[in-house]
């Protein structure tokens, strides 16, 4: 489809220009080459690799982007000097197809303060860096810095003349995040309606997030005419940033219905781009933003989780592949129900009754009550420990501890043992120590202990502890493992757990010798 179509919307993306001006967020070429690679795979239309006189780096970044590209269209951001287009025009000689972006404010504020010229000399200034800039390519972008807060009657003089001069794309940029979608769109349309040439340009917009309100607005603006879209990647760019490309390809796309047009992006390379540009920039995603946050597709909620299961559509407008992930994520936590557990028991290949099932997910939900995430290798671990737990004689009940620097240690420890409860308090060299004194009280065994391991489950401080006790009782040796957010309530469950099997091992060889 030609980008001059009514119903094809041109993405500008300005990742490595005004994406590179948010502070601290400078790339170098080698960087900047493989965000262009990856922009121009996606399908960008036009990539606008830098300012060449800004500084030396940047000549280089936008003369190398320039080398590599094929499809995409080049450009270079120039102001209105002899200067700064003759080094934009040298940067992007390479390039197949290539645009010199020239622009200059227009705003009473700007002209006055910043630029300190009169309108009549900055109208003259469109007309001839626009002129100048179209002597040396034939595509010419022509940006209104401050474009939103200019006054109409010489916005529409500047615009016409600018499209006289010969510049084939018309840029009104909100450039301060000050507009508010209809009053931008309602400005879009009057240009386009109201200026005698409009029809020989593409009318583009470049919002800026001041407000949180670039997507929106760049939107607006497409639905009141405008065909190119500058928008960069996370939304980087400038204080607050840009419009997010993956937002305005994403609400075309799935808004289609309401907004008709196409961009020609590959949307399952979304993910991958904003993962390269946050790892380029180290600025990471807010785990909560639109498309590309880690949470995007995520669901934690049980009712949510339910209607994911039964069909994703219920709570996903997106699907998760169409941005180029795999699948979407039901995250365990405290919110989950039965059935994202169920789900998520069957995937980690565990077959279990209903009744196991139940007692695991009172297990999981108390987990979840001290843990912010519930990861796989926990619901595992919950779960062989319920196995493995069933049809135990002895069960760790209750276990209080005293431990830190003022000895002795203790430990308060009640079982249940045969169905019966049974209470003791130990002391010991340390509170593992002092635990395992207390079972020993409560369970006579002449069981040496040979092994006691100790490791986090997964990461963080609220991780669980899975411990290893092995025992060895006339010369032979099991193993017993415990988990638990607390170590020494894992420990007492991997020694009980030990000493359950060794009471087997014991029935086997002499089935009425249980002394407990
Ligand atoms: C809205 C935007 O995002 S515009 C792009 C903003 N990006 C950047 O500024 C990043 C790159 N910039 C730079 O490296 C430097 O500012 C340079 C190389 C462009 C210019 O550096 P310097 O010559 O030292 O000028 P300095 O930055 O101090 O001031 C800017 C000058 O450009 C003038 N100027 C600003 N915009 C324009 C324009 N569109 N056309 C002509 N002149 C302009 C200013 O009036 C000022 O002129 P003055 O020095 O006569 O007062
Ligand atoms: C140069 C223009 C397009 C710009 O970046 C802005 O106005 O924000």
């Amino acid at each position: 489809m030609s980008p001059q179509s009514a119903d094809r919307v041109i993405i500008f993306d300005t990742t490595l220009r005004d994406g590179e001006q948010s502070p601290g967020a400078s790339m170098n070429l080698e960087e900047k080459c493989r965000i262009a690679a990856l922009l121009e795979q996606m399908g960008v239309d036009v990539i606008e690799a830098g300012f060449p006189i800004a500084s030396r780096g940047d000549f280089e970044a936008v003369n190398q982007v320039a080398k590599q590209s094929g499809r995409a269209i080049i450009a270079g951001l120039a102001r209105a000097t002899k200067a700064d287009i003759d080094r934009a025009a040298e940067a992007l000689d390479p390039a197949p197809r290539k645009r010199i972006h020239t622009f200059i404010s227009t705003s009473p504020l700007h002209m006055k303060f910043k630029l300190q010229m009169e309108p009549e000399t900055v109208l003259q200034a469109v007309k001839d860096s626009v002129a100048y800039a179209r002597s040396k390519v034939d595509d010419v972008e022509w940006s209104a810095e401050d474009g939103s807060r200019t006054e109409p009657d010489f916005l529409c003089r500047c615009v016409e003349a600018a499209i006289a001069a010969g510049a084939t794309t018309i840029n009104i940029p909100d450039t301060v995040g000050y507009a508010v979608p209809d009053e931008y769109a309602a400005l879009i349309a009057m240009l386009i309606e109201r200026v005698p040439n409009a029809d020989k340009a593409v009318f583009s917009v470049h919002c800026h997030n001041d407000l949180g309100l670039a997507v929106a607005n760049s939107l607006a603006a497409v639905n009141a005419g405008a065909r190119q879209v500058e928008c960069t990647v996370n939304g980087l760019g400038e204080r607050a940033g840009n419009a997010a490309m993956e937002e305005i390809v994403m609400a075309l796309r799935t808004r289609a219905d309401r907004m008709p047009y196409d961009t020609g992006i590959d949307t399952t390379l979304i993910t991958r781009a904003s993962k390269l540009v946050s790892t380029i920039t180290g600025f990471t995603v807010q785990p909560n933003k639109a498309i590309v946050g880690k949470n995007a597709f995520a669901h934690e909620s049980g009712i949510h989780q339910d209607g994911m299961l039964k069909n994703a559509q219920t709570y996903e407008i997106m699907t998760p592949e169409s941005v180029g992930l795999t699948k979407s994520t039901l995250v365990m936590g405290k919110h989950s129900g039965r059935a994202a557990f169920r789900d998520k028991v069957r995937e980690l290949g565990y077959t279990l009754d209903d009744d196991k099932l139940n007692d695991a997910f009172k297990r999981f939900k108390d987990l979840a009550d001290l843990k912010k995430e519930v990861f796989d290798e926990d619901v595992a671990a919950l779960i062989d420990d319920e196995i493995l737990r069933a049809r135990d004689r002895i069960k760790v009940v209750e276990l209080s501890v005293m431990a830190g620097s003022k000895k002795p240690q203790t430990a308060e420890l009640t079982l249940e043992i045969d169905g019966e409860r049974k209470t003791h308090t130990a002391e010991g060299d340390g509170p593992v120590d002092a635990t395992f004194k207390a079972i020993k009280a409560l369970v006579p065994t002449t069981a040496r202990l040979q092994l006691y391991q100790v490791h986090a489950v997964t990461q963080g401080t609220d991780a669980q502890a899975e411990v290893t006790v092995r025992l060895e009782e006339g010369g032979k040796t099991v193993n017993g493992q415990g988990s638990d957010t607390d170590t020494l309530v894992a420990s007492a469950k991997a020694y009980v757990t030990a000493l359950n099997k060794l009471l087997v091992k014991r029935e086997k060889t002499a089935p009425a010798a249980m002394s407990a």
